[in-house]
C-alpha cells in the first residue's frame, strides 16, 4: 500500500485503513496478522493513523451498519460497504469535516475499476449520512457476534454482557508496568509521563501517545502491559533466586515481570519468531533469562519452585484492544485450545517441586478456559487445591475472587478506564 504522488493530506491512511478493514471483514485476517505487511511502504505518522481508524471504526462497525441501513436498498460490495462505513464512523464518531470525507471515499472509489461506478452512491450516501450524524449517539453500544454472546449471556447474564459491550466499545487506555517493583517508582513514572498509578501498580497513560517516543522507553524503565495482564506475575511474587519457568513466554511481559523481581527465569515459547521478540524486550530493559524455543508439552526442564502458565486461549478478554477478533474468529477452534491449556496444565504440574505453585491464567471472559479448566484440573489429580489467599494482592476487589480464581472484565474500574478480561488461579499439587 503506497502513498502516491497525487494524494491530498490523509488520503494514504485512508487508503491502508480501507485495505485493512477489508482484510479483516472479507478475508477474516486478523490486524496483528496484516498490519505491518500491508503498511510498510507508509510514513510511520500514516501508519499509526491507519491503523487507528481502521481499529476505532471497528469498535463501532455495528452502529456504521445502524446508520446505513435505511439508505441502501440492498448491500453494494464489501469494499464499497466499507468505504461507506469507513465514511459513517469519520463523519459521526470523529466528527470530521463531511467534504473532505467524502471526497477521500469517493476518490478511493475511483482507484478501482469494480467500484468506480459506486462513486455516485458513496457521494449521496455520505452526504445523507452528515445530515443526520445527530443519530448517532443515540444508537445502542455495538454488540458481540452471536457465537460470543450466547456463551458469555449464559456465564455472566444480559446486563453483565451489555457493561462489558460498553466497555469494549469506549477502547482501552495503554497501561505501562515499571520494572521496579517500588510503587514510588510507579508514581515517579506516572508525574514524568503525565499518568496515574492504578490501584495494582500500573501506570495509565492516555492511549494516543506514540509509545517509542516516551521518556524511559528506549532506556527500558517499563513496558507496555495491560494491567490485568501485569496481575499473574504480581500474584507469583517469586522470592530472590526461585526458579521459574514461565511457560508460554512471548513477547515476554510476564518473563520481564518475574526477572526484574529477581527470580531465575526460564522463558519458554514454542514459537521462534515471537521468541525473537523476547529477546528484544529483554535487552532493551536489561533483563536476563534463559530462552528455551520449544513444545511445552515436550519440555523436559526442572523442577520449578513456581510455574507461570499464560496458555494459548481465545484472547476474548482483550477485544477492547483487538476489536477485529469477533469479526475473524467464529468459535470452531475454540474447543481446539480448550483440549491444550488441559494438557498444559497437567504437563506443568508434573515439573513443579514439592510445595511449588502454578499459577495459570488467560487473558479470556469464557468460563472453559478459567474457572472450568480449574475443577475439571482437580478432578483429575486429587489434592490439587486452589490458593485463594494468594490472589489477595493490594488493588485487587474481593467480589472478583470466587472459588476457582480471580476474574477480571472489561467493564471492572469503570471510572478508571476498565481493564483486560482475565482469569487466574494458584494450584498447588497435594503432598
Ligand atoms: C497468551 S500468549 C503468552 C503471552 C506472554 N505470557 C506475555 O505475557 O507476553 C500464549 C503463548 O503461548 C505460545 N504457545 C502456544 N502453544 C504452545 C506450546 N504448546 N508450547 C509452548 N508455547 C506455546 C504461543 O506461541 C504464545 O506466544
Amino acid at each position: 500500500m503506497k502513498t502516491r504522488s497525487s494524494d491530498v493530506a490523509g488520503l494514504a491512511a485512508r487508503r491502508a485503513a480501507l485495505a485493512l478493514l477489508d482484510a479483516v471483514l472479507v478475508e477474516k485476517r486478523l490486524l496483528s496478522e496484516v498490519l505491518l505487511n500491508r503498511t510498510k511502504d507508509l510514513s510511520p505518522e500514516d501508519r499509526a493513523r491507519a491503523q487507528r481508524l481502521v481499529t476505532e471504526a471497528l469498535r463501532v462497525i455495528d452502529r456504521c451498519d445502524r446508520m446505513l441501513g435505511p439508505h441502501l436498498s440492498k448491500r453494494p460490495a464489501p469494499h464499497v460497504m466499507n468505504a461507506l462505513r469507513m465514511g459513517v464512523f469519520e463523519i459521526c464518531a470523529m466528527q470530521e469535516a463531511a467534504h473532505g470525507v467524502v471526497n477521500a471515499y469517493v476518490t478511493l472509489m475511483q482507484e478501482r475499476p469494480k467500484s468506480s461506478h459506486f462513486k455516485g452512491l458513496v457521494n449521496a450516501v455520505l452526504r445523507k449520512i452528515d445530515a443526520e450524524k445527530a443519530k448517532w449517539d443515540g444508537l445502542p453500544a455495538p454488540m458481540l457476534p452471536k457465537w460470543l454472546r450466547k456463551p458469555l449471556v449464559a456465564d455472566f447474564g444480559k446486563a453483565g454482557v451489555a457493561a462489558m459491550e460498553a466497555a469494549q466499545a469506549k477502547g482501552a487506555p495503554l497501561d505501562l508496568t515499571v520494572k521496579s517493583t517500588v510503587k514510588s517508582d510507579a508514581e515517579g513514572w506516572a508525574e514524568k509521563l503525565g499518568g496515574t498509578v492504578l490501584p495494582t501498580g500500573s501506570v495509565r497513560l492516555d492511549a494516543a501517545v506514540q509509545v517509542t517516543k516516551l521518556d524511559g522507553f528506549a532506556a527500558g524503565d517499563w513496558w507496555v502491559q495491560d494491567a490485568a495482564a501485569s496481575l499473574p506475575a504480581r500474584i507469583l511474587a517469586p522470592e530472590k533466586g526461585a526458579r521459574v519457568l514461565d511457560m508460554c513466554a512471548a513477547p515476554g511481559g510476564k518473563t520481564m515481570q518475574l526477572a526484574a523481581m529477581g527470580a531465575e527465569v526460564t522463558a519458554l515459547d514454542i514459537s521462534e519468531s515471537r521468541m525473537a521478540r523476547v529477546r528484544e524486550n529483554l535487552a532493551r530493559c536489561g533483563l536476563s533469562a534463559e530462552i528455551a524455543v520449544g513444545d511445552a508439552l515436550e519440555y523436559e526442564g526442572g523442577p520449578f519452585d513456581a510455574i507461570l502458565l499464560d496458555a494459548p486461549c481465545t484472547a476474548t478478554g482483550t477485544i477492547r484492544r483487538h476489536p477485529d477478533l469477533p469479526h475473524v474468529k467464529d468459535g470452531s477452534d475454540f474447543p481446539g485450545l480448550f483440549e491444550l491449556q488441559e494438557h498444559l496444565i497437567d504437563r506443568a504440574l508434573g515439573m513443579l517441586k514439592p510445595g511449588g505453585k502454578l499459577v495459570y491464567c488467560t487473558c479470556s471472559l469464557l468460563i472453559d478456559e478459567g474457572e472450568e479448566q480449574v475443577r475439571d484440573a482437580m478432578a483429575r489429580h486429587p489434592g490439587l487445591t486452589v490458593d485463594l489467599e494468594a490472589l489477595r494482592i493490594p488493588g485487587i476487589d474481593s467480589d472478583w475472587i470466587g472459588e476457582e480464581g480471580l476474574r477480571t472484565r472489561p467493564d471492572y474500574w469503570p471510572d478508571l478506564g476498565g481493564m483486560d478480561g482475565f482469569f487466574i488461579t494458584v494450584l498447588r499439587p497435594g503432598a
